[in-house]
This record gives C-alpha cells, sequence and structure tokens, in this order.
C-alpha cells in the first residue's frame, strides 16, 4: 500500500522566492529525521516532541553533520493535518541548489520523492476531503480568472460533494422505498405508489439536469472560451485583437494579407477567460504562404466555441466566412470601421458595431459576448459551482440509468429490475464525489496534479 511510505516534495515554485516549502508526510515523517533535524531550542531533541503546529528553528545535518539548511520546521500529528498523516514542513532558503539539497538529504534519509498529486491523493484517502475538493484545488491553482478562483474556492469548500451527495441520498431513500417489495414478490406496486416513486424519480432527474446545466459554464471557467476572429482581409481582426487586449500584440496594417500564422492570447472579458486566436484574412490567394495561413484560419474555425466574424461595414456587403463551415454554438457578426460611415447595403443586417480605430463599441461588445455565453451575473453569479468533465461524464450516466428505471416503474416491471437501475445511477452519483472509483480511476486523476500537490 503507497500509504507506508514517507514522501516528500517541493510545495512552492522551483528556484523562486525567498523561502521553499518542502513536505515530508508519512507515517514515519518524524522517525526518520533522527537526528538529522536539529532544533536550535535545546529542550526539543526528537522532532516528534516539536510542539505541534508551531514553527520550530532547526538545522538539517548531513552524515557527517555539515549544515544542509537552517529551516524553520513545523509538525503536523496525524490525523490533524493536511494529509491526515503525520507531516513535517521544512521552510528551507529558497534557490535552486538549496531545495536541491534538502531533498537530497531527505532522500538518503529514506524519504521518498512524491508523485505529482501524492499528498492531496492520500489526503483523499484519509477521508480529509472528497474528490471534488481534490480537483478544487488544482483548478484553483490554475485559474485565470476572480470568477475561475471563486468557483474553485467554492467547490473546495464542499458545494458540488454536497450537491451530489444530496442527490445519492434521495437515491437511497428511493431504492429502499422500491426494494421493500423484492421481499413480497406476490405483492406489485399498487399504482398510487407507482406514481409517488415515478414523482421521486423526477426530482432527482431535475437535480441531475440542473448539475448538467452548468457543465458549459464548467468549462469556460476552467479551460476559457476558444475564440476565433475571423473575416475577410483588411476587415480589422488583428485591430480587434489589440482593441480586446488593450496594448498591440499582432501587427495591423493597411495590406490585406498582414497576418499570416495565428496568434493566440487570453483576455478576460468581464470575469471570463476568452482564448482569442487571430486568423488569416479568408480570400482566394496565389501566395502559396497566405494559402497556409488561410487553411489555418479554417481549422481554428471548426474548433471555436465561439466565432467572432469581423467585416469593414464601410465597405459594400460581402461576408468571407461560410456560414455553413461554422459549427460553434456561438457566432456574433462584428461590423468594424463604423467610424468611416456605414455602406447603405449593410443598414438591415444585425451585429455589433464598432470602431477598433477609435476605440468605440468595444466595451459593448463584450456584453453582448457575456450575454450569448450566457454567463452574466444574474445568469451565472448566484451559483458559481459548476461541473467539470468528469462530473458531467457521471451524471449523464446516472441519468441514463434513472430514465431506465423510470420506464420500468411506469411499465410495471419488477421492482429487483427498478432496483438494478437505481442502483446504477446510485453509483455514478457516487464517483462525482469519489465513493467507488477504483485505484485506476484515482492514479489518473492525481497523476494530472502538479507535483507537491
Ligand atoms: N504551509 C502550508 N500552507 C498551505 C497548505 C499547506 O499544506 N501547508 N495548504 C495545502 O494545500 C493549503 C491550506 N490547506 C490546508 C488544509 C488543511 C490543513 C490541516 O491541517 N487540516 C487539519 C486540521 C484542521 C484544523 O485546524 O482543525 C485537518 O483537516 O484535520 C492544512 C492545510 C494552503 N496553504
Ligand atoms: N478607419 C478605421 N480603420 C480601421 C479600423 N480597424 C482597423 N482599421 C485599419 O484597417 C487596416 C487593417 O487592419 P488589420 O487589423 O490589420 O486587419 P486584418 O483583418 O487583421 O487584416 P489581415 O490580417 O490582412 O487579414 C489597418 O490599416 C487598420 O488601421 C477602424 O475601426 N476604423
Ligand atoms: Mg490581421
Amino acid at each position: 500500500m503507497m500509504n507506508s511510505d514517507t514522501i516528500a516534495a517541493l510545495a512552492s515554485a522551483p528556484g523562486m522566492g525567498a523561502v521553499a516549502l518542502v513536505r515530508v508526510s508519512g507515517p514515519d515523517a518524524f522517525t526518520l529525521f533522527g537526528d538529522s533535524l536539529k532544533a536550535v531550542p535545546k529542550s526539543l531533541s526528537a522532532v516528534a516532541d516539536y510542539p505541534d503546529r508551531q514553527a520550530v528553528l532547526a538545522r538539517l545535518l548531513d552524515a557527517d553533520g555539515e549544515i544542509v539548511d537552517e529551516v524553520l520546521a513545523t509538525c503536523f500529528h496525524g490525523p490533524r493535518s493536511f494529509t491526515g498523516e503525520d507531516v513535517v514542513e521544512l521552510a528551507c532558503h529558497g534557490g535552486v541548489l538549496v531545495t536541491r539539497r534538502v531533498l537530497e538529504r531527505l532522500h538518503e534519509l529514506g524519504i521518498r520523492a512524491a508523485s505529482p498529486g501524492e499528498f492531496s491523493h492520500r489526503a483523499f484517502l484519509n477521508g480529509k476531503m472528497d474528490l471534488t475538493q481534490a480537483e478544487a484545488i488544482m483548478d484553483l491553482i490554475s485559474a485565470q480568472t476572480e470568477l475561475g478562483v471563486r468557483a474553485a474556492h467554492e467547490q473546495l469548500q464542499g458545494k458540488l460533494g454536497n450537491q451530489s451527495e444530496q442527490i445519492r441520498t434521495r437515491l437511497i431513500e428511493l431504492t429502499a422505498h422500491v426494494e421493500a417489495y423484492i421481499d413480497f414478490p406476490d405483492e406489485d406496486i399498487d399504482p398510487e405508489t407507482g406514481d409517488e416513486l415515478v414523482n421521486k424519480v423526477d426530482v432527482i432527474l431535475a437535480g441531475i439536469d440542473k448539475m448538467l446545466a452548468s457543465s458549459e459554464q464548467g468549462r469556460i471557467i476552467r479551460e476559457g472560451v476558444r475564440t476565433v476572429i475571423a473575416g475577410e482581409p483588411n476587415a480589422g481582426k488583428s485591430s480587434l485583437l489589440n482593441c480586446l487586449l488593450g496594448y498591440e500584440r499582432a501587427i495591423v496594417s493597411d495590406l490585406a494579407g498582414t497576418t499570416r500564422d495565428t496568434v493566440e492570447e487570453v483576455v478576460n472579458v468581464q470575469g471570463i477567460p476568452l482564448r482569442l486566436v487571430d486568423t488569416a484574412g479568408m480570400r482566394e490567394t496565389e501566395d502559396v504562404i497566405e494559402q497556409q495561413g488561410v487553411e489555418r484560419a479554417k481549422m481554428q474555425l471548426q474548433q471555436a466555441d465561439l466565432v467572432l466574424e469581423v467585416v469593414d461595414v464601410s465597405k459594400p456587403h460581402h461576408r468571407a466566412v461560410d456560414a455553413a463551415s461554422v459549427q460553434a454554438r456561438h457566432h456574433i457578426l462584428i461590423l468594424n470601421k463604423s467610424d468611416l460611415g456605414e455602406d447603405s447595403s449593410w443598414a438591415e443586417v444585425e451585429g455589433v458595431r464598432i470602431s477598433c480605430k477609435q476605440d468605440h463599441g468595444v466595451d459593448e461588445l463584450g456584453n453582448v459576448i457575456i450575454n450569448e455565453l450566457s454567463m452574466g451575473e444574474g445568469e451565472w453569479g448566484g451559483h458559481a459551482v459548476a461541473i467539470n468533465a468528469r462530473h458531467q461524464d457521471c451524471l449523464k450516466r446516472a441519468r441514463v440509468s434513472m430514465l431506465a428505471g423510470r420506464e420500468a416503474l411506469v411499465d410495471g416491471v419488477s421492482s429487483e429490475f427498478i432496483s438494478m437501475d437505481l442502483r446504477d445511477a446510485m453509483d455514478s452519483i457516487g464517483e462525482i464525489a469519489g465513493r467507488i472509483d477504483t485505484d485506476d480511476v484515482l492514479d489518473q486523476i492525481f497523476s494530472t496534479f502538479c507535483l507537491g500537490k
């Protein structure tokens, strides 16, 4: 069992900062130090005697008794620690060489290097947090916007895990009710009870659907919206990218065909991360390099969540982006260069009128984007917890089982079969908080964590 090892890793960023934090966790976290960690206060001889959760000035010594580093050591006596095991945290001097020496010394003492996510994995196995909370830690670290941080914090507090557990509790009650009939094979579920059970199924299904409804928001918060700026050459696509970013990232010129390769940047629009991709203007061309640029633009269009199609509103109506080639669910037409006056052919056309040159209408465009994505405070701000792809998969499977169970109920199928569907649903829901996952699944989830977590 992995938990018999005592492990160590750098918890802070490597090679940076004045102080680096090295975490040691495991059953022998205190004893393995032996005489190698010498507290400055003479009254403290063994690490196990250090006062719980108090920083102690100490010297880490090598095999010859030479100083490896002067550290502040803090002991957390299990189970009251992050992992639930005995933990020693060493606040060392920062710097690549010092921290490397400290880790090497720990390995000499029999403390193994932790793998990515191993601390969180242990915390999970020791019941310190559920799987959604463990996932929230990584979301928190990789959050790109305030909203991302807020959503991760809510999940870390257990909101999502509680929601799924609530559904699971309802399911347990319902299953018990259905299974009460199994012991009496001659007794069918009477119609009145049948209706009552169907209602209960529907309440549970509604709960599942409510959680599922946050999946797009979840993906947007965690990964950002793949936003592709496309249109004909010279329409002002690169100007729009620069406008949204607030600095001159891409080359802008009055020559059609300026942008060749795609240019990618992340921009924060009202708390929502947009992964902006500026592309080459779409046109038939003899230029081989430009042709490749246009090919790349087309490829980007196929992967987009949101397409910002830019046209030059001062010129006669023409659209280079073939609407049929856009698979994105969200598509916004941007009528740029409104400062030059609008050609009458655009009069009836709906879209957002802006001028990148005068920085006019760009804030309004932000509002339109947020509305288009249903990410406004009103729609979204109230319940900042959003599910990830794994949760979505569990919920979808639960949904399928619930629908099968519902059908069986309505058809008056024997309660044994109904109960099997309900139990499948229960298992799928349980996977969200990590109740019944196999070691393989857990290893896979935690291996995506960063080292030291
Ligand atoms: N120095 C340090 N800072 C850190 C962490 C850490 O591990 N070490 N964390 C790592 O991510 C985060 C804090 N998370 C933590 C969560 C729980 C416990 C803990 O000791 N829990 C015990 C005691 C709770 C109590 O006081 O009652 C427990 O759950 O039993 C520690 C850190 C951020 N800052
Ligand atoms: N008057 C006016 N000119 C603009 C506006 N936006 C962009 N331009 C100008 O239009 C020209 C083309 O702008 P770009 O941003 O390079 O256009 P693009 O769509 O990226 O062009 P390609 O990369 O060649 O496909 C530049 O001279 C810009 O200064 C605008 O709102 N008003
Ligand atoms: Mg360009």
